[in-house]
């Protein structure tokens, strides 16, 4: 498959349409994720949903192992995350416009310097637009809260405020953090396949309080989002 040579991703027809007599592999990192997903998407069989673990390396891994034994349209990583305090509220849904390894690059005296900024490759991977846009009007039209931007992917949950700011300092308009996008996008990407993300929000970025965590409204929303992507993939 052909990659456009400006954004990395997989040269697409810019509808946003994936080809529909294509599979889409859903790939969300835990049962309780897999399983709202699977209720969402009410026993279709264009899709398959998988395991990814948790974590950008598993999910890459287990990605990658899927994606070689079958051919898909699309990848979708989904799953819950965190919210950035005033762009995603417990109980929305996150459609990233890009998929960014937050805390992939060198600390150094002056900073932190991302892989991009080290010249060994990047840590951010497009999604098609028209993609994001058909699938966050879809949402919308369907009654859900939602909103497009960058979605992080970190290897450690962020606990604290400071680093909360940090982290949006260096992605502006980061919407959500997860753990597995990047891995999954990578994945994706090596083989050639488009990429999209979609985060239920289930808590907010921010000071560690786990009694605020939302996880069943969250997989709620993952549900719901699930039929609506039956209908738009
Ligand atoms: O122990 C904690 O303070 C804590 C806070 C939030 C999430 C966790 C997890 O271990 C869940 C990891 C799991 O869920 C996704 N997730 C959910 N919320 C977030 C988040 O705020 N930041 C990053 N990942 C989140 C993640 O994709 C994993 O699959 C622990």
């Amino acid at each position: 498959m052909k990659l456009d040579p400006n954004t990395e991703t997989p040269a697409g027809s810019g509808s946003g349409e994936p080809d529909k007599h294509l599979r889409v592999l859903v790939m969300t990192a835990v049962a309780a994720e897999r399983d709202a997903v699977l209720r969402g998407l009410r026993g279709s069989g264009r899709f398959d949903v998988l395991l990814a673990g948790v974590g950008p390396a598993m999910a890459a891994a287990r990605t990658a192992r899927a994606l070689a034994s079958a051919e898909y349209g699309l990848v979708v990583s989904a799953g819950i995350g965190g919210g950035f305090i005033g762009r995603a509220e417990v109980g929305s849904l996150v459609v990233a416009n890009e998929i960014v390894a937050a805390d992939l690059g060198a600390q150094t005296p002056e900073g932190f310097c991302s892989l991009d900024e080290l010249g060994f490759g990047s840590s951010r991977i497009q999604v098609d637009p028209s993609l994001t846009i058909r699938v966050t009007e879809a949402l919308q039209a369907a009654g859900q809260p939602v909103y497009a931007g960058p979605v992080l992917t970190v290897s450690t949950v962020t606990g604290t405020a400071a680093r909360a700011l940090e982290l949006d300092v260096r992605v502006p308009g980061a919407t959500a953090e997860g753990m597995e996008g990047f891995g999954v996008a990578a994945a994706a990407l090596d083989s050639g396949v488009p990429i999209l993300e979609i985060r239920a929000i289930s808590n907010a970025v921010g000071p560690r309080d786990r009694t605020a965590w939302r996880i069943q409204e969250a997989l709620d929303a993952l549900e719901a989002a699930s039929t609506v992507l039956l209908e738009v993939l």
